[in-house]
């Protein structure tokens, strides 16, 4: 919270805090004056002139005060979208390097969750909780000041009943509803991560009982989030009850006070009405104080909540003074132990592994034995405990991240495929591959059929569902034949497809020059161009 109010603390805050109270002050001498004047008329002036100051006050408060709130407002909104790019600027930077290996533990739907809604909540931090604080104090402050000059007990009373307003009631709602706020954002974030995940994985949930638990689960969400909501509601309701009940107060208090002044002849008739209307308008200093207090939980909440996500540590981290990249790329492991933050025990003991410049090597083991994590490895998604990891002969940590994955090009087993086009795809690649390019890979992955149908700019559905499993592993490897890496990491590419199909991608990587590592289950499929490497022989045995 004190990060998220240090972004805000500026100038064109304190610019809208002045603002905003001249608004509030223009309304209430509106009103004053208004007052001031119907008294002057029923007194009947002789003159006009004794009336004209009066209504030239009021047509130049009426009309300054759309001008001023209108100014305050852009300035406002001003602050809070220049926040809201530095909060998202800021999020992203820390939360790119997470990725992957420090985000697989995050529910996708809480992510986005963080990144959108909690993100959005902080927009209010201006609008709704700096500057209502600001005007408050200082409109509230110049009100009393001013009440004083005319009666300094009424001046008493209001600042008394504008603390009350703006600082007890407040006070008291929002301490009743600090734990509202959080169960609303829990029950936000959860409601957003069931829905994700139940759209994700719909066809599994359908298949397992229909759907049922997932619905009851995300019905739970619901209830949780109406009762917070209802929780809310009530607070509102004693709220305005408040708001609306103490100004009353204020108003009798005042004519009671100036009028037994009038009454004694030691105060002009004329400023009856004027205090009186004038202690009304004052209370607009306090008007937005209630909503401040009571979204300062829910700011707090959100901006704890968005800080935890950036403060979490990335798997890898940049290299304080990194050399230049390699000119091979020969790559090895060397006595790499590498275990998962809370396995028992080790994915990898003590592994060396070398890869030639251009050499194909192929992987193999059973399910478990660390193929993934070796791939995950050079591809620097995570370090090693113990060991280290070569590219061209220097450690993989002692280079750009950037320039290491530039060298290396990643299929994953699991690849992620976007909501988008078969070409947005692919140019995640290269980014400035040509239709034909993008054409020419597809073909040499089997995927010609796919591009025909579909069109390369035609739709692969979210999360790429419009394509079979084998066809998302193929346009993975057509990413990763793209990309001007010169290190491919393919994670059982092969996987999904029919003997034939597979022959052929083998061939097709065999015939590749780059340097190529490969994770199969099917050692018998590969030819004399391969080298294959048993990882449950290479691993030492496990302690
Ligand atoms: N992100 C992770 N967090 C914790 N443990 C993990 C993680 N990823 C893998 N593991 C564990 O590390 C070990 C090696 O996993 P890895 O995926 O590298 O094996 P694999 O040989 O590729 O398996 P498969 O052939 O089934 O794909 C496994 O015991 C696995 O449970």
């Amino acid at each position: 919270m004190r990060e998220l109010l240090a972004l805000v603390r500026g100038p064109r805050t304190a610019l809208a805090v002045v603002l905003g109270s001249l608004t509030v002050l223009c309304g209430a001498a509106l009103l004053a004056t208004a007052g001031a004047l119907i008294t002057g008329a029923a007194q009947r002036p002789s003159t006009l002139l004794v009336l004209m100051p009066l209504i030239t006050g009021v047509r130049l408060f009426g009309v300054s005060r759309a001008a001023v709130r209108y100014a305050e407002r852009l300035v406002t909104h001003d602050v809070t979208l220049r926040l809201v790019a530095r909060v998202r600027a800021r999020l992203l930077e820390r939360l790119t390097p997470l990725a992957p290996a420090a985000l697989t533990g995050a529910r996708g739907g809480e992510l986005l969750s963080r990144v959108r809604t909690d993100v959005d909540e902080l927009q209010g931090v201006v609008a709704r909780l700096v500057v209502p604080t600001g005007v408050a104090v200082l409109a509230g402050g110049v009100a009393v000041v001013l009440t004083a000059l005319v009666s300094p007990a009424t001046a008493v009373v209001l600042a008394a009943l504008l603390v009350v307003l703006g600082v007890a009631v407040p006070a008291a709602a929002a301490r009743a509803g600090r734990a509202a706020a959080l169960a609303a954002a829990r029950a936000d974030a959860d409601l957003a991560a069931d829905s994700l995940d139940l759209v994700r994985g719909l066809a599994d949930v359908l298949s397992g009982d229909g759907g049922a638990t997932a619905l009851r689960t995300l019905g739970a969400s619901l209830d949780r989030q109406e009762e917070a909501e209802r929780a809310a509601a009530r607070l509102t309701a004693v709220t305005t009850l408040a708001r609306e009940g103490v100004p009353g107060v204020g108003l009798v208090a005042a004519l009671w006070l100036v009028g037994t002044g009038v009454a004694a002849g030691t105060t002009s008739p004329l400023l009856l009405a004027a205090c009186a209307l004038g202690v009304l308008g004052a209370f607009e200093a306090v008007a937005g104080s209630g909503a401040a207090w009571s979204v300062a939980g829910g700011i707090r909440a959100a901006a704890e909540r968005v800080r935890a996500l950036g403060e979490q540590r990335p798997a890898v981290t940049e290299p304080g003074d990194p050399q230049p990249l390699p000119a091979g790329s020969a790559l090895r492991l060397e006595g790499v132990t590498l275990r998962y933050p809370g396995a028992a025990a080790p994915a990898l003991t003590g592994l060396d592994l070398a890869v030639a410049d251009g050499e194909k090597v192929a992987l193999t083991g059973r399910s478990g034995a660390g193929k993934s994590s070796v791939l995950a490895l050079a591809v620097r998604a995570r370090d090693p405990d113990a060991g280290r990891v070569t590219l061209g002969g220097t450690d993989l940590r002692r280079l750009p991240l950037d320039g290491v994955r530039s060298r290396l090009a990643w299929a994953a087993q699991a690849p992620q495929v976007l909501g988008g086009t078969l070409a947005t795809n692919l140019r995640l690649g290269r980014h400035d591959a040509t239709d034909d390019d993008l054409l020419a890979v597809l073909v040499d992955v089997g995927l010609a059929d796919v591009a025909a149908t579909l069109g390369l700019h035609g739709w692969v559905g979210e999360g790429g569902e419009r394509l079979s499993a084998g066809e998302r592993a193929r346009l993975a490897l057509a990413r990763a034949l793209l990309s001007r890496a010169d290190v491919l990491l393919l994670d059982e590419p092969t996987a999904h497809l029919d003997p034939a199909l597979a022959a052929s991608v083998l061939d097709l990587l065999g015939r590749d020059p780059r340097t190529v590592l490969l994770v199969t289950h099917d050692g018998a499929a590969l030819d004399g161009r391969w080298r294959v490497v048993d990882l449950d022989a290479a691993v030492p045995a496990r302690g």
